[in-house]
């Protein structure tokens, strides 16, 4: 039997519906959620990222703003747009791309956006309320990865679940939120002893590695629910495609249910970067959470 494929593409289409409806009702009150997105250099993924987003913030009727900074930007020059950023009524998200070059400091970055603001849930205030299951900005990836598990799962509740990966961008904060919705969590990484039995104990497979294509049919239990974070950019021919860190083939033979690069994680991570952009903007205005958007 071969698993069936979570439509992360369609499913985000349905996240960027109800948005558009949540824009089009704080419209009535003259309110226009606005994303900032700073861009330092020309990494590929993050180009990528940028181009799909830009579009999507304007076809939900958002504002987007956008600033493309050159390679060599100073720090300070990136601190001071943050600040401009963080003090301006008209933005209500900022997410500064990453990775941003060698002679800027990320953390200093991070934790120079208002964590009001903060629509990538990355800033340490964020983290720690995530972790300590208050009301914070979630990390857009893990979230849109959280939606797609509910949907298909209902309760999350007593199940194995395993992340492989524990970067503070999705690995970490994915293992708070199943955690959250009372999932027995794993995370599993470079040094982690006999991970391929480990992942066959997962009913919730998580990866979030960045290397193309490791985890394969022989890691997964059958029927096991397998979420594919990895964007991985890799030589066909004379072109280049995407694959993700699962191996598609062998896995859709083992598991029950599998999310496809591209078409899956990718889709919903933006999705969430817009659901988070209108969370910010609710919040800052005293109105109530947006249903159907935050957790
Ligand atoms: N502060 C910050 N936050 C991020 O969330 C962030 C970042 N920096 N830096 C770069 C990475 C990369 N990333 C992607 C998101 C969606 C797709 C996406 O939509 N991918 C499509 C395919 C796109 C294609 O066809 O090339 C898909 O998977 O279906 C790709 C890449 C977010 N990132």
């Amino acid at each position: 039997m071969t698993a069936d494929i979570i439509d992360g593409k369609a499913f985000a289409a349905t996240v960027r519906a109800r948005v558009a409806e949540h824009v089009s009702r704080l419209a009535s009150l003259d309110i226009t959620p606005g994303l900032a997105v700073v861009l330092v250099g020309e990494d590929p993924a993050s180009q990528v990222y940028v181009r799909n987003k830009g579009k999507q913030t304007v076809e939900v009727g958002m504002a987007s703003f956008e600033h493309k900074l050159d390679v060599n930007t100073s720090e300070a020059d990136l601190l001071a747009l943050i600040e401009r950023l963080n003090a301006d009524p008209a933005v209500h998200g900022i997410l500064c791309q990453l990775p941003v070059p060698d002679h800027i400091d990320a953390d200093k970055v991070l934790a120079a956006i208002d964590p009001a603001k903060d629509v990538d849930g990355f800033h340490i205030s964020n983290v720690g309320l995530l972790a300590t299951g208050q009301k914070a900005m979630v990390p857009c990836t893990p979230l849109g990865c959280l939606m797609m598990l509910r949907e298909r799962h209902g309760s999350l509740s007593g199940m194995n679940a395993v992340v492989v990966g524990r970067s503070n961008i999705v690995g970490k904060p994915m293992a708070q939120l199943l955690l959250r919705d009372s999932a027995t969590v794993t995370i599993a990484h470079s040094r982690t002893r006999d991970i391929e039995a480990l992942c066959r104990t997962a009913d919730i497979l998580i990866a979030a590695v960045g290397r193309p294509q490791m985890i394969t049919g022989d890691w997964i239990k059958p029927g096991a629910t397998v979420i594919d974070v990895g964007i991985n950019r890799v030589p066909n021919g004379e072109k280049t495609r995407l694959v993700g860190d699962v191996d598609f083939a062998s896995a859709v033979e083992v598991a029950g249910a599998i999310t496809p690069v591209p078409g899956g994680v990718g889709p919903m991570t933006i999705a969430c970067l817009l659901a988070n952009t209108v969370t910010a903007c609710c919040r800052a205005n005293g109105l109530p959470e947006p249903e159907g958007l935050t957790i």
